[in-house]
């Protein structure tokens, strides 16, 4: 699945945030979205996923936009936002349960599904607890098993490795490198840009809510002439003045 966005400016109601912001996450690809606070990450995500509309662009999943068929264009999605939020009256395994009926996903094939997920992750034994006896990586921990568990195209997963223990953090990174294998298109906002480096394939720098750089490593230690140079060290580069002296 290659999600496409083309030329979207968007934002809240009075405050557009994102200017002319044009990417591509092709299939089995991991891309970084990186950016200071402020930047527009979690407003592209918001874009994408259908909380905001764009006021100009338009972002397409293959060849379908949201207005198409907002049904089908949700179900190819899934996604872990950065604060998990789950229902407080429903135990683990009714999110499980719910997460299939969301997706028309067979519940015995939810649960065969997740099972793999829960051992991974070490929840297998918390299937009857509430989300108040969770700890917020728990929590977190059942946002992933519920949006892995749907299979989906595209996975978009907001800041996922803040609240995780590093065991968590890395059975997460198998995870997505596993389903890139089968096809699936990744895109992830994170801070963490040792472990951007290391796992993705690209990166799309937002900066003041436009794209400032867009590539792999070698593509933006070229661009920016910082040979050698980490990812952290072009970012820093990248986020002063002088970046635009390059473009
Ligand atoms: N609900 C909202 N209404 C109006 N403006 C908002 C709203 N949410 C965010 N913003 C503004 O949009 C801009 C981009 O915010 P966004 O949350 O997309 O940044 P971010 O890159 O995800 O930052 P962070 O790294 O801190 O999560 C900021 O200037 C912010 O003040």
């Amino acid at each position: 699945m290659t999600l496409k966005i083309e030329n979207l400016t968007g934002g809240y109601f009075g405050n557009t945030v994102l200017k002319d912001v044009s990417f591509t996450v092709e299939s089995g690809e991991l891309v970084g979205l990186i950016g200071l606070n402020g930047a527009g990450k979690s407003t592209t995500i918001q874009e994408i996923i259908g909380l905001l509309s764009p006021y100009q662009g338009q972002i397409l999943l293959d060849d379908l936009t949201i207005g198409q068929n907002s049904e089908a264009y949700r179900k190819k999605i899934g996604f872990i936002p950065e604060q998990p939020s789950l229902y407080e009256e429903l135990t683990l395994r009714e999110h499980i349960e719910v997460t299939a009926l969301a997706y028309d996903i067979e519940v015995e094939t939810a649960m065969a599904r997740a099972e793999k997920l829960l051992k991974t992750f070490r929840l297998s034994d918390k299937l009857d607890w509430f989300p108040a006896n969770f700890s917020k990586g728990m929590k977190q921990k059942v946002m992933i098993i519920c949006a892995f568990l749907t299979e989906p195209s595209l996975y978009i997963i907001d800041e996922p490795f803040l609240g995780l223990d590093p065991l968590a953090i890395n059975d997460l990174i198998d995870l997505m490198l596993e389903m890139k294998k089968t096809g699936a298109s990744i895109l992830m906002s994170t801070h963490i840009l040792s472990t951007a480096e290391r796992f993705c394939d690209k990166f799309v720098v937002l900066h003041e809510g436009k794209v400032i750089a867009d590539g792999d490593l070698t593509a933006l230690r070229a661009k920016f002439n910082l040979p050698n140079a980490s990812l952290d060290e072009i970012y820093v580069a990248l986020t002063k003045e002088s970046w635009q002296a390059h473009d």
